[in-house]
């Protein structure tokens, strides 16, 4: 019997012989009983997926009490293979925030010399998480696996450990943005404080202990008017919550590096910028309202002062962790028992030449070839410093750190990317 398939399309024409009507009228009923099965089956599929989803969701909701998406010998496998190292000499590195900008930056690059890297990222929605989704998908064609999760997560970060004895972590998870605090306050003790907390312990616990190498900020120096910011400036100023978590983080890394001998490094990063960065940022969100022809707001300081920071690009960042990494000294405790005074540190890494804002502004209208709409407003109390400019001689001494690349070339770089991951060609939208 000639298949439905073969009768309704025969392979070779003319093949399809049968009286036309009476083979239309029977193919029909055939074609109506499959169509009713097809339908009673596709009925069968959809309550399927519709209780799975359910189900899902129900553990999702209730993940704390359900085993999470992590675990299981395949995820166990996937973890130990990104951690491998390629290399004599190699580091093994967690790298949380793996996802994000600063974190995928120095994932990809640690990768590519022959470190391990395994990621964690909680991929929240602060900002466009589709973003960190492309992040990831790019990290794992370079064989980087970010586990899904959060530092809060103790037991997951204890199997992590149990699972790969990591040399360092590279502490880049945190809630960023200096503005955003005074709308979510809780999310910065949550990430900052509460996170990077349950962190430590379960570094201090691991053993062998790991060096830790984190994210500070520029914004802990505050309203520190001494120019240029050095590490030994005071920091008792902060002028947001966001830079009170950060210089928390300081205060509790050292009861760390105290009490259980882990080695800390704490990196005070001047406005980072570069490709794959953060939309909340000034230098992004202004590339898309500029091309998007909606206006920008440009704050200015007391008497009309331009605002100015000192604008650091991404690859230039990353020079920095790594050799703090290379450089961070052994954790000198074990089973959370400290056998020695293990190293703190504390660097700036900036660019040294601060730009102001309406000049940054004027450097992305050249590259973008479109005329900013500006709104200029008084800089409001919202957390906001005048200007950040960083001395960064104990970094060039102790890290090798250079910084080579200047706002203009930065942003042009920064501009390239934009233009070709929203699609834009010649400034316009393509799709
Ligand atoms: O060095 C840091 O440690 C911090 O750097 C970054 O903070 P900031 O230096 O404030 O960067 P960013 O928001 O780009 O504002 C830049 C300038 O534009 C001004 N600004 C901003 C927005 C706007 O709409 N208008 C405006 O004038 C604004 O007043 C400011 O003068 C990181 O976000 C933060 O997570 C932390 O890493």
């Amino acid at each position: 019997m000639p298949s439905l398939e073969e009768e309704l399309f025969p392979s070779t024409p003319g093949k399809f012989k049968i009286d036309r009507a009476h083979a239309i009228n029977r193919q029909f009923h055939r074609c109506f009983a499959s169509t009713s099965t097809m339908f009673l089956w596709a009925l069968f599929l959809i309550a399927l997926t519709a209780s799975y989803l359910s189900f899902q969701s129900f553990v999702d909701s209730g993940s704390r009490y359900f085993s999470a998406s992590w675990g299981g010998i395949q995820w166990e496998k996937q973890v130990r293979t990104s951690a491998e190292i390629h290399r004599s000499g190699g580091l093994s590195v967690l790298v949380t925030g793996a996802a994000g900008f600063v974190g995928s930056h120095v994932s990809l690059a640690l990768k590519k010399r022959g470190d391990g890297v395994v990621g964690i990222d909680n991929f929240n929605n602060y900002y466009d998480p589709s973003l960190k989704k492309s992040r990831k998908v790019l990290l794992a064609s370079r064989n980087i696996f970010i586990v899904e999760g959060d530092i809060n997560d103790q037991r997951l970060l204890a199997k992590l450990f149990d699972v790969v004895a990591f040399t360092h972590v590279m502490h880049l998870a945190a809630q960023a943005g200096v503005r955003y605090a005074m709308e979510n306050p809780n999310s910065y003790i949550h990430s900052n404080i509460a996170g990077l907390v349950t962190l430590l312990e379960a570094s201090k616990s691991a053993n062998p202990q790991p060096a830790i190498v984190w994210a500070s900020s520029s914004s802990v120096y505050g309203l520190n008017d001494k120019v240029p910011f050095s590490e030994s400036d005071r920091t008792d100023q902060p002028a947001s919550l966001y830079a009170a978590t950060k210089k928390a983080g300081e205060e509790i890394t050292h009861t760390y590096n105290h009490i259980y001998g882990l080695s800390v490094t704490g990196l005070r990063f001047f406005t980072v910028y570069g490709p794959w960065g953060r939309p909340d940022m000034a230098y992004f969100s202004f590339t898309r309202n500029i091309l998007q022809g909606k206006p920008i707001t440009v704050y200015r300081g007391k008497n009309h002062v331009d605002l100015a920071r000192d604008f650091t690009y991404i690859d230039d960042i990353v020079k920095g962790c790594i050799g703090s990494l290379d450089t961070s000294g052994k954790s000198t405790g074990s089973g959370g028992k400290k056998k020695g005074p293990a190293p703190y540190r504390i660097f700036n890494l900036g660019n040294t030449s601060p730009v102001t804002v309406p000049t940054l502004v004027s450097i992305l209208e050249k590259h973008l070839k479109v005329k900013a709409k500006k709104i200029i407003l008084d800089m409001p109390g919202n957390g906001d410093v005048p200007f950040t400019h960083a001395n960064i001689s104990s970094a060039r001494r102790e890290l090798g750190y250079k910084p080579t690349t200047d706002l203009q070339t930065g942003l042009k770089k920064f501009v390239r990317w934009y233009l070709s991951y929203y699609g834009y060609n010649h400034g316009k939208p393509v799709n």
